[in-house]
């Protein structure tokens, strides 16, 4: 099965500038991939590249198996796309809107459905787009870029202008399209909500992919401390337990009904909850991961993460 997207040392440079930098990037048929990485590091570049608005400089690249120059209709007649900087016909309505890219695609969807899926609210459906706010335009761009049920979504910061709301609607409609079978490629500076729906992750870096992987295999790979709490009742003899002998614990903590442990391999965590739970009752557990966030700048920066710095608490060793 070809992958959704696939692209071969692709190079595209502006004058002496490079913006994208013999990028090998694979997506596969059916996963949520975040396309993550600071401001000018090629996102919407290769995004545009893939769309055939902008030709390689060097290297290829193909989409659902054809390659972006030479079939981008067929690209486009199976692709989604919500562009960056979507801008609106101030004219038409949001229902013109939908209306056109649904005879642009020949295809037979009901307009007020697609509208409705992105949540419009339906008083706006006969307004002029021109009046709409940011987070209402996006909204009518994802309703476009859904026509026709396309086989792969190009969403290049579908989030801006959103508010939490909206943007919680936003992570449950791409949860939506890829439970269709629908691949969703989608760039963002969200990193909590890539975080809650991305199967895999490529940070982008100068042009490059400084690391592509699951958020977890990222986690695993920048290593640092994770942390977690574990409820107990009661408090067990921290002798018997004796958690720092556990592989992969730092150090352990026991205060009033929590045990805090930090593991420097975040493997340490099952076993650290069996041999707790081996002893005591585990009421609740609370894991503290390195977030998102710190792992992009590691990632983009390579800034030491601050951590969560427990080393004057006690030990549960005494
Ligand atoms: N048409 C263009 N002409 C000249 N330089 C360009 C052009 N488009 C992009 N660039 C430059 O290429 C580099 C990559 O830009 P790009 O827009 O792809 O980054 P990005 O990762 O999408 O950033 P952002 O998150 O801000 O959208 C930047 O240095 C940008 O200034």
């Amino acid at each position: 099965m070809a992958p959704a997207i696939r692209t071969e040392n692709l190079t595209k440079r502006f004058g002496s500038l490079t913006a994208v930098d013999a990028l090998d990037l694979h997506v596969e048929e059916g996963e949520i991939f975040g396309f993550l990485g600071p401001n000018g590091a090629g996102k919407s570049t290769t995004i545009n590249v893939l769309l055939d608005f902008l030709r390689p400089t060097e290297g290829r690249a193909e989409v659902l198996g054809y390659d972006t120059h030479s079939d981008p209709i067929a690209i486009r007649q199976r692709t989604g796309v919500l562009p960056e900087g979507f801008s609106v016909y101030d004219r038409l309505t949001a229902m013109e809107h939908v209306e056109y890219a649904i005879e642009t695609k020949r295809a037979s969807d009901a307009p007020r459905d697609l509208l409705s899926r992105v949540h419009l609210q339906e008083e706006a459906w006969e307004r002029k787009a021109g009046e709409f706010s940011k987070g209402m335009t996006q909204r009518l761009a994802l309703a476009m870029a859904l026509v026709d049920d396309p086989d792969l979504l190009i969403l290049d910061e579908p989030s801006s202008g959103l508010d939490p709301t909206g943007i919680q609607e936003m992570r449950d409609i791409i949860r939506e399209e890829a439970d269709r079978g629908t691949t969703v490629f989608f760039s963002s500076h969200q990193l909590p909500q890539v975080e809650a729906v991305c199967d895999r992750v490529g940070i982008m870096r100068d042009g490059s992919m400084a690391a592509v992987d699951t958020i977890d295999n990222l986690r695993d790979d920048v290593g640092g401390a994770t942390t977690i709490e574990l409820e107990v009742d009661p408090m067990p003899d921290a002798d018997a337990l004796d958690l720092p002998a556990v592989d992969g614990v730092e150090h352990a903590t026991g205060r009033g009904d929590a045990i805090e442990v930090t593991c420097s391999d975040p493997r340490a965590k099952v076993d650290v909850v069996k041999r707790v739970d081996a002893e005591t009752t585990v009421t609740d557990i609370v894991s503290d991961e390195t977030d998102l966030e710190e792992l992009f700048n590691q990632y983009t920066s390579g800034d030491a993460v601050e951590r969560d710095d427990r080393e004057q608490e006690a030990e549960v060793t005494a």
